[in-house]
């Protein structure tokens, strides 16, 4: 029997068409996708929902909470196998992993997208479709967390990141690499993420900013975020979690106000951690109660402390949170 898939279309590259003339890349009135559905039917058993038919620059916070629900109430109204979204590149990694979050239902869930439009040569959405059909249609993809799919490989939400701006292997896990594969025969899988975490997200009203440490950054961004009254900010830190000793006082009035300041490194691989005891060094920025992010991205660890300000304000729960 075939496996029952749900797609669903958010919009990106993948649902737009170049105009021959100018070179621009947009939306246009039709998905190109909508066609395609017949080409998919020999896969599995599919149904189609557009939710949005955006570029993912335009994708909020709030879109992501929408597409949660709407899987829920979809699998609710009448289950499926697995769900396959398609979505622009540009912020595909924070809704995947958003989603790893927030969901907990029985199924695969893996997203996807291009990197060209359409109508390009080369065009590698509707490829990418239906290697994520594929995916999701394999009950090998179920609990594994959600899955991003393009180029032929798998990646799990957590880990990847688009690092390219053009090419079609834009997407990588850094110091990780994919979890599996995609090739003619079959899907096969090497790796199996070690753990899961999930968050019952009912509305997202917190505002979370991230930013960029730089050599020589002082502590003026630092009091006009506390001043806009954000309720959480992610910095981007220097090597291992370091900040220059001029932030320091900025990361003081943030915490005395109870915004909790998560750390990750603005390096693409390793951990940000509590090793160096300078004034600014990550020993010192954990003694003034900065919590380090375990490995994410600015992006991700800026999802995750939305996610996490939904349910707790606390700053030693959230610390705890950011453990895992
Ligand atoms: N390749 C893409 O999908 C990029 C596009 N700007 C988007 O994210 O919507």
């Amino acid at each position: 029997m075939k496996a029952k898939i749900l797609i669903i279309h958010t919009g990106g590259t993948i649902s737009m068409t170049e105009d021959k003339a100018t070179g621009s890349v947009s939306p246009g009135q039709l998905n190109p996708l909508s066609k395609e559905t017949a080409a998919l039917s020999d896969l599995a058993d599919i149904s189609v929902q557009e939710v949005f038919h955006l570029p993912s620059p335009h994708i909020t916070p709030s879109h992501m909470l929408q597409l949660k629900n709407t899987i829920e109430e979809a699998y609710n109204k009448s289950a499926f196998d697995g769900v396959v979204i398609t979505h622009g590149t540009d912020t595909l990694e924070e809704t995947a992993y958003f989603l790893d979050l927030t969901v907990t239902l029985p199924i695969s869930i893996v997203v996807t997208g291009a990197m060209r439009s359409s109508n390009e040569i080369g065009a590698d959405g509707l490829y990418n479709l239906i290697s994520s059909v594929r995916v999701a249609s394999d009950e090998v993809s179920k609990n594994k967390g959600v899955l991003v799919v393009l180029n032929d490989e798998i990646h799990s939400a957590k880990n990847v990141t688009k690092t390219h701006t053009s090419n079609v292997s834009t997407f990588q896990s850094p110091q990780y690499g994919p979890i599996g594969i995609v090739t003619k025969r079959g899907i096969s899988f090497h790796h199996h993420p070690i753990s899961q975490e999930n968050y019952a997200v009912k509305d997202l009203t917190k505002k979370v900013t991230l930013i960029k440490a730089y050599a020589g950054m002082d502590s003026g961004l630092l009091f006009a975020i506390k001043n806009l009254q954000y309720d959480g900010i992610v910095i981007e830190a220097l090597g291992q979690g370091n900040l220059p000793p001029q932030a320091v006082e900025g990361i003081e009035a943030l915490i005395s106000a109870n915004i909790p300041v998560v750390l990750v490194s603005r390096c693409f691989n390793g951990i940000a951690q509590d090793v160096y005891g300078y004034s600014g060094g990550g020993k010192h920025l954990k003694d003034i109660g900065v919590i380090f992010s375990n490995g994410l991205n600015g992006q991700k660890a800026r999802i995750k402390l939305l996610v996490a300000l939904s349910e707790t304000c606390d700053m030693k729960e959230l610390a705890e949170i950011f453990k895992n």
